[in-house]
């Protein structure tokens, strides 16, 4: 696939399903909320364009087909090099997971993950949890504590909520655990603000 023509087989792929870079931790807990799926309280969010929401009371139109532009977080071909990550809806607890495993070309400091592709997949895991319960909205404010650094390869679990809607203002809080929950490696508050459409600021 050529770098910069992000063909329309690529624009339309799934990205968000098990490949071969994905450690057992990550596919553990992946197969994890799969399971938690079953009976309907989550939902698996499929990567490609056209996020057609989860739940019946929201219906997200798809974006119109842009070619020549891809998410941030779906900037590399190339397997497992960077933001490897699927995520998770659970419209009753207002919460969106994500099952995040950081590649090689995130690096900050020697082995570990840079702290501003944690809070890349911070500020999308809750502007995904803001979209689909409060509809169009864009990031006003984020503040993250960063309490242990990720190691590159480890498989870290971001979850974030909406806490109170105050008029088009959503409060969210996050916090990213390690895949076994014992580690606390940063927490983050939000504000997402509701906006008629991104492209009309
Ligand atoms: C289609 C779905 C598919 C999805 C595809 C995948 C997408 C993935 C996306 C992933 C996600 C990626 C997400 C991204 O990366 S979004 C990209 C990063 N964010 C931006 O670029 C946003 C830039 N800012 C703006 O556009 C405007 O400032 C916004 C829209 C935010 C508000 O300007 P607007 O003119 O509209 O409203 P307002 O100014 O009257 O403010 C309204 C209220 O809010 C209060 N307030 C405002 N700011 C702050 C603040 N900083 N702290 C505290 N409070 C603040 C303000 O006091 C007021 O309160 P009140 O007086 O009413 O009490």
């Amino acid at each position: 696939m050529r770098q910069t023509q992000f063909s329309q087989a690529g624009w339309l792929k799934d990205y968000a399903l098990p490949n071969a870079s994905w450690s057992q931790d990550m596919l553990n807990l992946y197969n994890k909320f799969v399971e938690k799926s079953k009976d309907g309280t989550w939902k698996r969010i499929p990567s490609y364009r056209h996020i057609i929401a989860l739940t019946n009371s929201i219906k997200l139109e798809a974006e119109k087909p842009r070619q020549d532009t891809r998410i941030f977080l779906r900037n590399l071909d190339g397997e497992g090099l960077g933001f490897e990550y699927v995520m998770f809806f659970n419209p009753a607890e207002k919460r969106v997971v994500t099952v995040y495993q950081p590649g090689p070309y995130l690096e900050g400091y020697d082995g570990f993950t840079h702290g501003g592709s944690t809070a890349t997949m911070i500020d999308t895991t809750c502007g995904i949890c803001s979209i689909f319960l409060a509809g169009k909205s864009m990031t006003a404010s984020l503040s993250i504590n960063f309490k242990i650094p990720i190691l590159l390869g480890s498989v870290v679990l971001v979850d974030s909520r909406l806490d109170r809607m105050e008029g088009r203002k959503a409060f969210l809080s996050c916090q990213v655990l390690s895949c076994d929950g014992q580690t606390l490696h940063a927490e983050a508050t939000a504000l997402f603000i509701q906006v008629a459409s991104p492209s009309q600021r």
